[in-house]
């Protein structure tokens, strides 16, 4: 029989009307429930209702899964929503945070600490447009991004998910979203979730409010700052995101003046952060009956769970039979969800196929990334006095070295979320690692020998025209990220001190954000921050080599020691050894 909200012509509210005046409480609960693929299953769908599921971080439904497996696993999991009485479509998230960096053969694109260095709204609506592509081949229909955090605390281990310290940076860096989710028709409506179509994918920013700013940089801490600081720094992203028709927002972890996020009161919809309720009390989890209410009556949408689905459903049930929770906020959070999937034509296209499987890491995907990766390395130091400029390194030369932990390492050079939730080290995808791209640029009479950690002996029986250092940090994710101490990984430094004594070198730092390197600068001709460029490493010996010039500019400041932190530009005590917005440029006389 004829049902308003199945049809596609009638107004998107008419639609929500309709619908949500069809639904009974179990229904509404069951929108506002997203649950994680290990413990989603069609039937589980169809019991209870289920919104929404996610992908951990690296949770895929089979080592290196093809797109038509990732489109069975989604499709399997519709088929259970659809087969509910209302038939409501469910939505699949994922972190797709540069790329889609769970999926084997996906594009990895640089961190956003990098992108932040290219100063290219652009281009980084253009990352956004293919990622999107990349997303839908496996059928996913939604990412957690973008983090706009603006990072103030480079000791925090999420830096490098953040494009800048400076929120103006992190601003226009929003454009992502237009790339993702589609450019916004003249005449829709401001701050109205939009989300194109079947190429497109819904975003979320993320993490509300003031993530990048807890104290001392310390993951999920507490972020202590008077409005006029929250309102001016952190915010702001939030208006452009808003206005560009985000369609979710993802609650903070962290505190704000003490006060829980997930617990803290007003957009398309709110989803709260993996057991993201359960940590308002300490010990987590310690009140979950609380959680729920504190959570839902701050006004998140949609939870995610992600495991113990069947008590957020029980406890939340009875907290509105008692009144506690009242069914207008359960019917305003059902609103907004529905209002994401009835805009993005879920409804009319609720089933994956394989028509964008082939987008899947496609050449022109990896090209672009090869573009970041070019213009996010920013060039801190170019030869010593009096002598020229060291950089564009000579393609014929007598004999390269290239030597460093992070030169032929792959899993080192996409960082954390990649294919694992914290990363790994060696071969995690299919890409281009740093060593690999000199090889095929320099001229094929050049010879080129690469050596991890070579000792005092190697280098002094050795004869290099130059040598290459590639060093950095390890991959890492949140908590595990947090650190006092900012060090290059060992053998990194002596690697510096052995090669760079020897021979004239240049340094490639492979991080996620600035860290210790003053006391090894005066040893090197040239020093490069390359960030975490993902799986293009071609981009990197493009410009090392002078096929194209630096163009990128610190994102962040670059401190000379950890006990200057936190320091960012604007302070009084602002002593930098580069400052915000320093980069170099090959003069090209
Ligand atoms: O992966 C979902 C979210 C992500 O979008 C948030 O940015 C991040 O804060 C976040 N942390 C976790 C928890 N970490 C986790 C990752 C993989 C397996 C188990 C736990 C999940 N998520």
């Amino acid at each position: 029989e004829y049902m308003k909200y199945k049809d596609p012509k009638q107004p998107i509210n008419t639609r929500i009307k309709d619908l949500i005046g069809r639904m009974t409480l179990a229904e509404k609960i069951g929108q506002m429930t997203q649950i994680e693929r290990q413990v989603a299953s069609a039937d589980v769908m169809k019991k209870y209702f289920i919104g929404s599921i996610l992908s951990g971080g690296g949770s895929v439904p089979a080592p290196q899964a093809s797109p038509s497996i990732w489109v069975s696993m989604v499709n399997e999991f519709q088929k259970g929503a659809l087969s509910t009485r209302l038939g409501i479509p469910m939505i699949y998230g994922i972190d797709a945070v540069h790329g889609n960096n769970n999926v084997y053969n996906a594009t990895l694109f640089p961190h956003n600490v990098g992108l932040g260095a290219t100063r290219d709204p652009d281009l980084i609506k253009r990352i956004g447009e293919a990622t999107a592509l990349e997303v839908r081949a496996t059928g996913i229909q939604y990412t957690f991004a973008p983090c706009i955090a603006v990072c103030r605390d480079p000791r925090w281990g999420r830096c490098y998910e953040s494009y800048s310290e400076d929120h103006t940076v992190v601003q226009q860096m929003t454009d992502i979203i237009l790339g993702l989710q589609g450019e916004i028709p003249v005449n829709h409506t401001k701050g109205v979730p939009y989300v194109a179509g079947k190429d497109k994918v819904a975003a979320c920013a993320k993490h509300f409010v003031g993530d990048g700013g807890t104290h001392n940089g310390i993951n999920e801490n507490n972020t202590i700052i008077d409005e006029h600081g929250l309102l001016s720094i952190h915010m702001p992203p939030y208006y452009d995101s808003i206005i560009k028709g985000v369609a979710t927002i993802m609650v903070s972890y962290s505190s704000l003046n003490g006060v829980k996020m997930h617990a803290n009161h007003d957009l398309g919809f709110v989803i709260s952060d993996w057991l993201g309720i359960d940590r308002i009390t300490s010990p987590p989890g310690e009140n979950y009956t609380y959680s729920v209410q504190a959570g839902i009556n701050a006004g998140i949408d949609m939870v995610m769970v992600p495991y113990n689905y069947t008590d957020y459903i029980d406890d939340l049930t009875s907290l509105v039979h008692k009144g506690i929770v009242n069914m207008n906020r359960i019917d305003d959070a059902v609103r907004r969800i529905l209002r994401v999937k009835f805009t993005m034509g879920l409804f009319e296209n609720p089933l994956a196929d394989l028509s964008f499987a082939d987008q899947l890491g496609k050449k022109e995907h990896r090209e672009l990334a090869r573009e970041a990766v070019r213009k996010s390395l920013v060039l801190l130091k170019n030869g010593n006095p009096p002598n020229q400029q060291f950089l564009p390194l000579p393609k014929k030369a007598r004999r390269i070295l290239v030597a460093g932990s992070h030169a032929s390492n792959l899993g080192y050079q996409c960082g954390g979320w990649s294919i694992q939730w914290m990363g790994s080290s060696g071969d995690i995808t299919t890409g281009t690692t740093i060593l690999d791209a000199i090889k095929s640029t320099v001229a094929d009479s050049t010879p080129v020998v690469y050596s991890e950690n070579p000792d005092e002996s190697f280098m002094k029986h050795n004869d290099f025209s130059f040598a290459i250092v590639v060093v950095g940090e390890p991959p890492y994710s949140e908590t595990v990220g947090d650190s006092t101490d900012l060090t290059i990984l060992d053998p990194g430094p002596d690697t510096i001190r052995t090669v760079c004594s020897a021979v004239k070198c240049v340094v490639v730092i492979v991080s996620g954000r600035p860290v210790v390197i003053e006391p090894y600068v005066p040893l090197m001709e040239a020093l490069v921050a390359a960030w975490l460029p993902g799986t293009e490493g071609q981009g990197v010996a493009d410009v090392l080599f002078g096929d194209y010039g630096f163009t990128g500019k610190l994102p962040r400041t670059w401190f000379k020691s950890v006990d200057q932190l936190p320091m960012n530009v604007g302070d009084p005590h602002y002593d930098p050894l580069y400052p915000f917005g320093f980069g170099l440029a090959i003069n090209s006389s």
